[in-house]
């Protein structure tokens, strides 16, 4: 059971003001593995329409945090999530939130490319489908054409959309992933380190696609590589054991940051 969801949000549901900017707003979240306390009191707003990226050495819980914007860390048995996690207002462990419908709102890209053993075409149809959201064949062949072009692939599957998805590169894998995502038209797409199983080619194309993408979707993204959080970000969270030591703007946290374990971190003292 989630200790979230029993939490009285009377006075944390107002709509978010336009003025805010603010698409997820996250406060005081503490994440537990049984006895082990992962995150500690983790409090962060995220701007809509933009890329914040997730950096910090190896365990400092980036991938945790990230989980818990679509309440993927549900699936773990010995995961236990407490404070508030806000999207547009509203508080996304409310008992009355429906996880899978939160998670067609809030899309996931993995670290290693996951295709269906299907068709390319199937992979993007699979969610609209389940979710409804086409009448007819036509309306079906039509979202998973967008979802492709918004991935950056169609021109390089457009004549083999019946093939296997697993039979293509790595890289348009992931870009396939990507396109399956998007087909369920998200407004948040969490990407935990989606380049580190591409080779640099593959990468600088999905990194390209993220820049296209905030121009619609909210995106939040884990990484590892530093460069990689420079090119892509605007905002940057830094993570250090368990605790969200700095958030800031990306230019900024590379070139003057305000919090020491940073500057030791980018300056590559540790991690
Ligand atoms: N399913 C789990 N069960 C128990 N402990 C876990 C689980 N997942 C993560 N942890 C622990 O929680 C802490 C944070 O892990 P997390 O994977 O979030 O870190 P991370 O910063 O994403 O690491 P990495 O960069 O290596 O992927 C670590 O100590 C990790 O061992």
């Amino acid at each position: 059971m989630n200790s979230i969801s029993s939490m009285n949000t009377t006075t944390t549901t107002t709509k978010a003001s336009p003025m805010t900017e603010t698409k997820i707003s996250a406060r005081n979240v503490q994440v537990y593995y049984g006895e082990k306390h992962a995150l500690r009191d983790v409090s962060i707003e995220i701007r809509p329409r933009s890329v914040t990226a997730f950096i910090g050495p190896s365990g400092c819980g980036k991938s945790t945090f990230l989980r818990c914007l679509n309440r993927m860390n549900d699936t773990i048995d010995s995961c236990r999530v407490e404070g508030h996690i806000l999207i547009d207002g509203e508080n996304i462990y409310d008992a009355k939130v429906d996880p899978v419908q939160l998670r067609a709102k809030v899309g996931m890209v993995f670290q290693k490319p996951n295709p269906f053993p299907k068709s390319i075409y199937e992979n993007v149809a699979y969610g609209p489908r389940i979710h409804g959201l086409a009448r007819k064949k036509s309306e079906l062949d039509d979202i998973v054409a967008a979802s492709l072009q918004k991935a950056g692939l169609w021109n390089e599957v457009k004549d083999r959309l019946h093939e296997s998805g697993t039979g293509l590169s790595g890289g348009q894998q992931q870009r396939l992933c990507i396109a399956r995502a998007v087909a369920v038209s998200p407004e948040i797409i969490l990407m935990d380190e989606p380049c580190s199983a591409l080779d640099p080619i593959a990468t600088a194309k999905v990194e390209e696609l993220i820049h296209e993408l905030r121009t619609n979707f909210t995106i939040v993204i884990v990484t590892h590589s530093m460069q990689q959080a420079a090119r892509v970000s605007q905002r940057t969270a830094m993570f250090h054991l368990g605790l969200l030591v700095e958030e800031n703007d990306t230019d900024k946290m590379f070139t003057n940051p305000d919090d020491q374990r940073t500057q030791d971190y980018i300056m590559g003292r540790f991690g």
